[in-house]
């Protein structure tokens, strides 16, 4: 196994006035992989993203990234890192361009022009390149906070909420960004409230709230260790008990006998064979139903899942 670009131990911050915003956060990020921070708002996401960047003093805990220890060769892991906040944050008199550049010359790399001009490219952002910041749309905008973190070809880049407030056509567009960032080989973590957007785009996912780290798994592991099925089936008449053949599947009676709830699988497809050979056997045993309601649980529903039962063990 290769040596982790990002390993976090322990990290825990405690901001003045108390309020622990991590705590003991282990995590290690593999080099090449997208990787999706996922919380509730004020579980603690930025926090970590600015621990690693230098933003926040970190109260405890140890953050070793390509190798290092953070804490001893801070300013050149920093060149290596790109990050994308979340507010907007630049001198909006200047053009796109010359911000762009000056972010390359920021992290002490010599002035590139071809480079700058591929980045721009690649956002839909060169045509605008002259235009004075201020002057350009709220998505446009955040195109150019990608293209300033992207400037000085970061290894390893953090998307702090890339999507939050725009529309559908920008997240696409972004989804499409980060995955060309993956071909080249870039290393990126990005936070989200947007489920659907981890479930499209990360290899692992991380569920945090409340500062602590929850579980971190492979996407498809994930889906496959907690997705479920649940089905409802409507019976054309009520009954008392369940037949003989049912009592092998995960179904019971409910709303006085007149619906049939199944929970279970595994998000491989069993819930669905399951749920088929639940209709036969009730078909079998002269048992009508007049409607059935089926679904998948999705990352959403297992993050819900999981940040509810955290919040009934706390
Ligand atoms: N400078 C600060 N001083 C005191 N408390 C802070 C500070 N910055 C953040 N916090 C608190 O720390 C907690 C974690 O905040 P953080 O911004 O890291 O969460 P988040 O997961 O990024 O949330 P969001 O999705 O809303 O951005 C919150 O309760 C927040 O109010």
């Amino acid at each position: 196994m290769h040596d982790p670009i990002l390993d976090i131990r322990g990290l825990t911050k405690v901001y003045p006035g108390g309020l622990k915003a991590l705590d003991s956060v282990d995590l290690s990020i593999r080099r090449g992989e997208i990787f999706a921070l996922l919380g509730p708002n004020g579980a603690g996401k930025t926090t970590l993203i600015g621990a690693v960047c230098g933003m926040v003093r970190i109260s405890a805990g140890s953050i070793h990234a390509f190798g290092g220890d953070l804490a001893n060769n801070w300013r050149t892991a920093r060149q290596r890192i790109g990050l994308v906040p979340q507010e907007l944050g630049f001198d909006m008199f200047d053009t796109v361009e010359r911000q762009v550049g000056y972010s390359r010359g920021l992290f002490g790399r010599a002035p590139d022009r071809a480079r700058i001009e591929e980045v721009l490219r690649s956002l839909s952002l060169w045509d605008k390149r002259d235009e004075e910041i201020r002057k350009l749309s709220g998505g446009m905008k955040r195109r150019v906070l990608i293209a300033k973190a992207l400037a000085h070809d970061p290894e390893l880049l953090f998307l702090d909420e890339p999507t939050a407030g725009v529309d559908v056509e920008l997240r696409r567009d972004m989804w499409r960004q980060i995955d060309s960032l993956r071909d080249q080989g870039v290393t990126v973590i990005l936070t989200t409230h947007y489920i659907e957007e981890a479930e499209e785009m990360a290899d692992r996912v991380g569920v945090i709230d409340k500062g602590r780290l929850l579980l971190v798994d492979e996407k498809e592991a994930m889906m496959k260790r907690l997705g479920r099925t649940e089905a409802h089936f409507v019976l054309a008449a009520p009954v008392s008990s369940l037949p003989e053949s049912l009592r092998a599947y995960p179904v019971t009676l409910a709303e006085d006998g007149a619906v049939l709830s199944y929970r279970g699988g595994d998000g491989t497809g069993k819930g669905k064979a399951e749920v088929a050979a639940v209709a036969t056997a009730l078909l079998q045993a002269g048992i009508a139903f007049t409607a059935l309601d089926q679904k998948e649980s999705s990352l959403e529903d297992i993050f819900v899942d999981l940040v509810e039962r955290q919040g009934l063990a706390a």
